[in-house]
């Protein structure tokens, strides 16, 4: 199975390097515009093969799609990071237009290929790439509600003071400061509702600390996370390649589902290997219902900033 990649930067080698060594697919290729990057990137991340011990071939390329025919999936993560004090969707002037030639390149050498995007304003850029494509929704998805969970187990872990891998959650909506959903109600310890070990004030801490999670470590690190950004893709590329079915959070073309039309945003969705195969309903109640109407407004409202690129 292929895997291509577009942008080696931060994002784009971790998942390279995860999908690697967890084996996940059997050839990945790394392209970006940067002259010579892809291939320093994997050549360095081919020099772990005996180390770390795999067999997926990296390769690298500057910008020729031709190396980066038949692919099975396509990620795309080229674009601009957010700086301290930005939001992801101040990135929207110089990613829209990236991600839709990126999207339109990919897709003459791999037509068959399933598009993971993961460039900012993530849900906007979903979006973009499957109105630009003309794709069927199941072939474009969005890659944030993987990684908002993980950070949502990761602070529901830290407030219990219990192993993440023990923690179930979910975190729906826009991938953005203001437009996550962490399912608090839902989550659970083991089986266990989160709220018979967590006071209402500790997961009111927890819900809000997910949602500032990438502009927490953007402020750490002067610009965007890409450890757990990069594995969350690769997670989600697992998903698909090994037809897994895992039920992932997804940014994803809504057709009524949640009350929503015309819009891609995150809601739990069944990936195999035909990528989205279905969109899951959590019975949200009414106070849950009404976030997710105002997210939708949110990323509905962006998307009306790509009447240029549209
Ligand atoms: N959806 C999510 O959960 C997440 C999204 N992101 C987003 O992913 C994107 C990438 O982030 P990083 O890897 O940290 O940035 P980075 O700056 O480290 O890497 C981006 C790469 O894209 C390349 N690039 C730019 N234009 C290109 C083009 N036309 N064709 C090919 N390559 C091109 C650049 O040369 C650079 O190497 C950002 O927009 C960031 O906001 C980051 C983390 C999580
Ligand atoms: O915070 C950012 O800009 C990058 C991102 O989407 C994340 O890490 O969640």
């Amino acid at each position: 199975m292929k895997v291509t990649i577009v942008g080696a930067g931060n994002v784009g080698a971790t998942c390279a390097d995860v999908i690697s060594y967890r084996g996940i697919a059997s050839e990945v290729v790394l392209l970006d515009i940067k002259e010579g990057f892809a291939e320093g990137k994997a050549m360095d991340i081919m020099q772990c093969a005996t180390t770390t011990v795999f067999n997926t071939k990296v390769s690298g390329s500057t910008n020729d799609y031709s190396k980066t025919a038949g692919s099975d999936v396509v990620v795309i993560t080229s674009g601009i990071p957010r700086k301290p004090g930005m939001t992801r969707e101040e990135l929207i002037g110089i990613n829209a237009g990236i991600v839709k030639s990126v999207a339109d390149n990919v897709l003459t050498h791999s037509p068959n290929a399933i598009i993971v995007v993961v460039s900012n304003p993530m849900d906007t850029m979903t979006y973009l790439t499957l109105k630009a494509t003309g794709l069927p929704k199941n072939r474009v998805i969005g890659m944030g509600g993987a990684l908002d969970s993980s950070r949502f187990k990761y602070f529901l872990s830290q407030a219990l003071q219990k192993p993440g891998n023990d923690i179930q959650g979910m975190v729906i909506g826009g991938h953005g400061d203001t437009t996550m959903i962490p399912l608090t109600r839902l989550a659970s310890y083991n089986g266990s509702p989160v709220s018979n070990f967590l006071s209402q004030d500790e997961l009111d801490k927890v819900a809000a600390s997910t949602m500032v999670g990438g502009a927490t470590l953007t402020g750490l690190l002067g610009t965007s996370a890409w450890y757990a950004p990069g594995a969350s893709v690769a997670y989600l590329v697992d998903s698909i390649l090994n037809d897994q079915k895992r039920m992932i959070p997804c940014s994803v073309l809504l057709e009524g589902e949640y009350g929503q039309n015309d819009i891609c945003i995150g809601v739990p969705c069944i990936i195999g290997k035909n990528g989205i195969e279905e969109i899951v309903d959590v019975q949200l109640n009414d106070a849950e219902k009404a976030l997710f109407a105002k997210s939708a407004d949110a990323v509905r409202n962006m998307n009306a900033d790509l009447k240029s690129v549209l």
